[in-house]
């Protein structure tokens, strides 16, 4: 049985559909990435999966409970991220934590979470007084310290310099480790490669593509590009019969083709056929990004949040 289990969620705010018909199913100890630009109803998904909001039309179950239904159930398997508002800036983090672990009937020892944190020389530091990675850190202990099965972390990164956001990735792993299920909604497509084991892309309020990301990346077109200069020049029309051909360009005797996988398979075999050698041949991958630009329209949301 899945940990999270959305099928056809919708919500709007004044009539306007915000999430339009959402399903999605997150399997026990995941990592699974919600990626999609600004607006697009990552944020409403999640509430409705938190309990926080109430969907106006279809079905969410964690560990096969209602969220809103059984609320108070559902927080006891399902850690969330807390708001930067949320916090006095007077609390130091040991009363965080105690606080926080308060709120549980079984909670974990908030002491080695600390620990795994990084935490234990900053116990006596008030919230205030703590770096952006140092407060993402005690969210992420605070999310935890109820000793969750689920953890939903939204725009955890968000904010970071590079060093913390590879540190607080690190963590990230390191909570699915420990047998924790991750739901990750995240705008920084680099993460979500490497991170997650499936994403669902959300755009408009709707699942645009949900696969691994290389699933994903795969299903970009024109974006793996080849490159070479052939020794004798190639027959045209086998070269514009190629499979998954995008585009081809000449630039003196040096011939780039972009196209897909398939494409790659299939010149190298031309090449062969015809008995011509490939100088400074050169593949390159498409990415996160660009299967993103396939199927929104737009370019990564990682811009969009810097600007
Ligand atoms: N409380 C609200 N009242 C009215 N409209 C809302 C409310 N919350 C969100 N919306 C709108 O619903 C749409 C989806 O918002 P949501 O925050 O779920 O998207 P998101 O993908 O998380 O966006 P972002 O990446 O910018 O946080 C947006 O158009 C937003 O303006």
């Amino acid at each position: 049985m899945p940990v999270i289990d959305v099928t056809d969620l919708r919500k709007s705010y004044g009539g306007r559909p915000a999430v339009d018909g959402v399903s999605f199913t997150v399997e026990e100890g995941e990592i699974f990435g919600i990626l999609g630009p600004n607006g697009a109803g990552k944020t409403t998904t999640v509430e409705c999966v938190e309990g926080l909001r109430v969907p106006d039309a279809g079905r969410v179950r964690v560990a096969g409970l209602d969220p809103v239904a059984d609320h108070e159930k559902v927080t006891r398997v399902l850690g969330a991220q807390l708001q930067r508002s949320e916090l006095q800036d007077r609390l130091t983090v040991r009363e965080a934590l105690e606080l926080y672990a308060s709120f549980h009937p079984r909670p974990a020892d908030w002491r080695p979470l600390a620990e795994r944190l990084g935490l234990v020389p900053k116990l006596t530091t008030r919230f205030g007084k703590l770096s952006g990675g140092q407060k993402q850190r005690l969210f992420i202990a605070l999310a935890l310290v109820g000793d969750p099965r689920v953890v939903v972390l939204d725009e955890l990164t968000t904010g970071l310099d590079p060093r913390a956001r590879r540190d607080t990735w690190q963590l990230i792993e390191d909570i699915r480790a420990n047998g924790v299920t991750v739901l990750l909604v995240t705008h920084f497509m680099e993460e979500a490669q490497r991170l997650c084991d499936r994403i669902a892309v959300i755009d408009k309020g709707r699942v645009a593509a949900l696969d691994t990301p290389a699933g994903l990346i795969r299903r970009s077109t024109g974006a793996t590009v080849i490159s070479f200069t052939p020794s004798a020049p190639l027959d045209e029309d086998e070269v514009n019969a190629l499979p998954g051909l995008v585009s081809v360009e000449h630039r003196g005797r040096r011939v780039t083709l972009s196209g897909t996988d398939e494409t790659v398979d299939a010149v190298i075999t031309l090449l062969a056929r015809s008995h011509v050698t490939a100088h400074q041949l050169r593949v390159t991958d498409a990415t996160l990004d660009d299967a993103f630009l396939d199927l929104t329209g737009r370019s990564g949301p990682d811009e969009e949040v810097t600007a």
